[in-house]
């Protein structure tokens, strides 16, 4: 069932006369989990305020289009209901930290308190995913004390509790090192696993290719390319967008040039991929000699 359907959304902010997002058309179904990428100013944090309601509910703007989550036009909800349905996690953890709050529990608690949540239900929805994150050894700590991985899943975690259908992520990792990168990508991908949708803006194309469904590449706007992280990110024309390349891509693309990856296979993405080929390569020398 496809729970995002957008069909040739076009937006432009308020006073600005070029477009942000053009002609975008996409559809994701539930569970699966899509890697937008693209090279600055591409659109992928406003497509994410799209899916998010924040476009056209708080950024007004022009939207031409259909966006439609969850079964619901996006220019219908009223956004307090729709955090619920659909929860954002930006890019920056300091940003989503609400500063009401002096510990990471209480912090995690906070949105089911506004709505009213019961405590004993509270007490299982907050273990539960401070569990998921990994968190649960920092449930008194500060939430402003914490590393920036750390506070990133702790801003994951106050936005899973609310039990979303739909997760937006606009680059998530990106003041992460790879342990914390590594921590964030498996709870998405444990997430999806559990029916959740997700959507994450991403630059670390590595990460990607081992963990999503399906990459969409956006530039100046534009949807580029879709399809599986092997047959987009091995793309010949990201770089001429801006969009950087797996390193394993570009290692095996350069000893393709030396006839050293083999001719019939396809580029790797993963280093897995990368070593299969050039294990390969090795093998058919040893043959010849
Ligand atoms: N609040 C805003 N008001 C006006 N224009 C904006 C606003 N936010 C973004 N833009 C413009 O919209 C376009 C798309 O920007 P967006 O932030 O969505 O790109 P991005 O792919 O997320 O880039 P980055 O990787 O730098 O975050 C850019 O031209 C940007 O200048």
């Amino acid at each position: 069932m496809a729970v995002i359907e957008i069909q040739n959304l076009t937006y432009t902010y308020p006073a600005t006369s070029h477009p942000a997002l053009r002609e975008v058309s996409l559809t994701v179904e539930a569970g699966e989990f899509v890697a937008i990428i693209g090279p600055n100013g591409a659109g992928k944090s406003t497509l994410c305020y799209t899916l998010a309601g924040f476009i056209p509910h708080f950024f007004k703007g022009e939207l031409q289009g259909e966006v439609r989550v969850a079964g619901q036009d996006i220019r219908r909800v009223r956004l307090e209901d729709w955090v619920l349905k659909v929860g954002l996690v930006f890019q920056n953890p300091f940003n989503q930290i609400s500063g009401a709050k002096f510990t990471v529990y209480e912090e995690i608690a906070f949105g089911l308190e506004n709505i009213g949540v019961p405590r004993e239900e509270m007490k299982r929805r907050v273990e539960e995913v401070m569990a998921l994150t990994g968190i649960e050894d920092l449930a008194d700590r500060s939430p402003y004390a914490l590393s920036g991985g750390q506070q990133q899943r702790v801003a994951l975690a106050s936005i899973l509790v609310m039990q979303p259908e739909v997760l937006v992520l606009d680059e998530p990792t990106s003041q992460l090192d790879p342990i914390g990168t590594r921590e964030v990508f498996q709870v998405i991908r444990r997430l999806a696993h559990q029916g959740v949708t997700i959507i994450m803006a991403e630059h670390k194309v590595e990460w990607i290719a081992e963990y999503a469904d399906r990459v969409i590449a956006l530039a100046e706007g534009r949807v580029i390319g879709t399809g599986t992280p092997a047959d987009v990110l091995t793309d010949p024309r990201l770089p001429d967008y801006g969009i950087g390349i797996s390193r394993y891509t570009a290692v095996a693309r350069r000893a393709a040039g030396e006839g050293l990856w083999p001719a019939e296979r396809r580029l790797p993405v993963t280093l897995d991929e990368a070593e299969a080929g050039f294990r390969a390569v090795e093998e058919a020398h040893a043959h010849l000699h």
